[in-house]
């Protein structure tokens, strides 16, 4: 099960000031709710523009795909991953949580070259498989990424790199398509009504995730849970519960959304967070043109750990932020803490059991955020496995979908990354980009 435990925004917990009225901002905000609702699922329907991350759960033929490619290539030993952003971020994630680890990911998603030519020194080209993603095709750092290892399992494999390579892109658009097309490489299509944030759980998440021995059918049917929650009446509709209460406080001046998992496994959940909240919502123009400038600022955080580093600021600074936290009810396995002689002041410790304190650590942040008057909210999953993380994923995809539209902008273009990818063609001397590069120049950018 997931459920949410929204104690600490009600005004019961951390006063009128700063709390809600959960019961009565759902009643008087059913109608934008069920308008949001409905704009989403109607866009599922539509032929012509579906919200394809929506329908992505029901297709079990591409996880099952991507397993028989994996069966099919026993040899491999490490898979690394060429993408950046929603070509990365997920798969990363799910592996932090999930990945069994025999067979080991890499995932190039920066360009700095020490990273790569360190990761290049510590593989075996002769069992390594390099899946390059890219939705559009044309991302600068993946494709040069790509140029590398592709010219590196060349010279160490001659016409056999063809099978240390898959690529990922989009069915039509882009470079590589063709040019998988023409080497007989491996090739996935990402679904064009996919956007890259929400495209976990199609094969830029499945085919890695599949070497990292990740149940995708789990996954899959977590996120059809989502789906079922978010088909809901507004009363039991959790997605649109979440989402609300992201606006309301959004709307009441706090600016700063945290989402802090009590779990190192499932780090990485806020790193791919980040992107599918600041680029859904981040927009300066509403949907109908009006210029809003508006977008919650998404903050990763991880617990126990930034309970030693980032809520000080959250308990004593501003009172600028809303904190969701992530806890499991119950772990996968358990470590009880020795007594030891000499150390009796620890004897609280003595004979307890690491998951006790890692619940206990969880629950006096949140009251110690709440007593401060600080509204925190608790998603709170089962346990960490497949159905339970691809359901979280699913609803945080539903939340941030139902909060575009709550905050009237369109929850899937990402119009602000163009002119800086424009900017570095012209400084990189991209033919057609001449008169761009002139600009700069006389702008002092060289
Ligand atoms: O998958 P790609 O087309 O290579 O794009 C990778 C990323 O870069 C783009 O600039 C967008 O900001 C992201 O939404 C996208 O996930």
């Amino acid at each position: 099960m997931l459920t949410v435990d929204f104690a600490n925004v009600t005004e019961a917990r951390i006063g009128p000031d700063q709390g809600l009225d959960l019961e009565r901002e759902l009643r008087a905000h059913t109608p934008p709710l069920e308008q949001a609702l409905e704009a989403l699922w109607a866009r599922h329907r539509d032929p012509d523009m579906p919200l394809g991350w929506i329908a992505v759960p029901e297709d079990t033929e591409t996880a099952r795909a991507a397993l028989r490619y994996r069966e099919a290539n026993p040899w491999v030993t490490d898979v690394v991953v060429l993408g950046i952003g929603g070509s990365a971020l997920g798969a990363q994630a799910v592996h932090a949580a999930l990945g069994d680890r025999r067979v080991a990911l890499h995932f190039v998603d920066n360009v700095e070259p020490e990273p790569v030519l360190h990761l290049l020194g510590s593989l075996n080209p002769r069992t390594t498989l390099v899946n390059v993603i890219s939705k559009s095709g044309t991302t600068a750092e993946t494709m040069a990424a790509f140029l590398v290892f592709r010219k590196w399992l060349e010279d160490a494999l001659g016409a056999e790199w063809r099978r240390h390579v898959a690529v990922t892109t989009d069915p039509k658009k882009g470079v590589l398509r063709p040019y998988a097309a023409r080497h007989g490489l491996t090739a996935f299509s990402i679904p064009p009504t996919v956007g890259g944030r929400f495209s976990v759980l199609t094969p830029v998440g499945l085919v890695p995730l599949a070497f990292a021995g990740v149940d995708l059918e789990g996954l899959l049917a977590g996120a059809r849970k989502a789906n079922e929650t978010a088909a809901a009446p507004v009363a039991e509709n959790l997605p649109a519960q979440t989402a609300l209460v992201q606006y309301l406080y959004y709307r009441r001046g706090k600016p700063i959304s945290v989402l802090m998992p009590y779990s190192t496994r499932m780090r990485l959940v806020p790193d791919w967070f980040v992107q599918l909240h600041a680029e859904s919502l981040g927009k300066a123009e509403s949907k109908t043109g009006s210029r809003v400038h508006v977008g919650p600022t998404p903050l990763k955080a991880v617990g126990t750990t930034d309970q030693h580093a980032q809520v000080q600021l959250y308990r004593e600074g501003p009172f600028d932020k809303l904190v969701v936290f992530v806890r499991l009810e119950r772990p996968t396995t358990d470590l009880e803490l020795p007594a030891v002689e000499g150390l009796e002041a620890l004897d609280y410790l003595f004979g307890k059991r690491l998951f006790e304190l890692l619940t206990a650590e969880a629950k006096a942040t949140a009251h110690a955020l709440a007593k401060a008057r600080r509204p925190n909210y608790t998603i709170q999953l089962e346990q960490l496995d497949a159905y339970h993380l691809g359901w979280l994923l699913q609803h945080l995809m539903w939340q941030t979908a139902i909060l575009g539209e709550l905050l009237g902008v369109n929850a899937f273009d990402q119009p602000g990354v163009e002119l800086g990818k424009q900017y570095t063609y012209a400084l990189m001397g991209r033919a057609g980009f001449e008169a761009l590069a002139e600009e700069l120049k006389a702008e002092g950018v060289v």
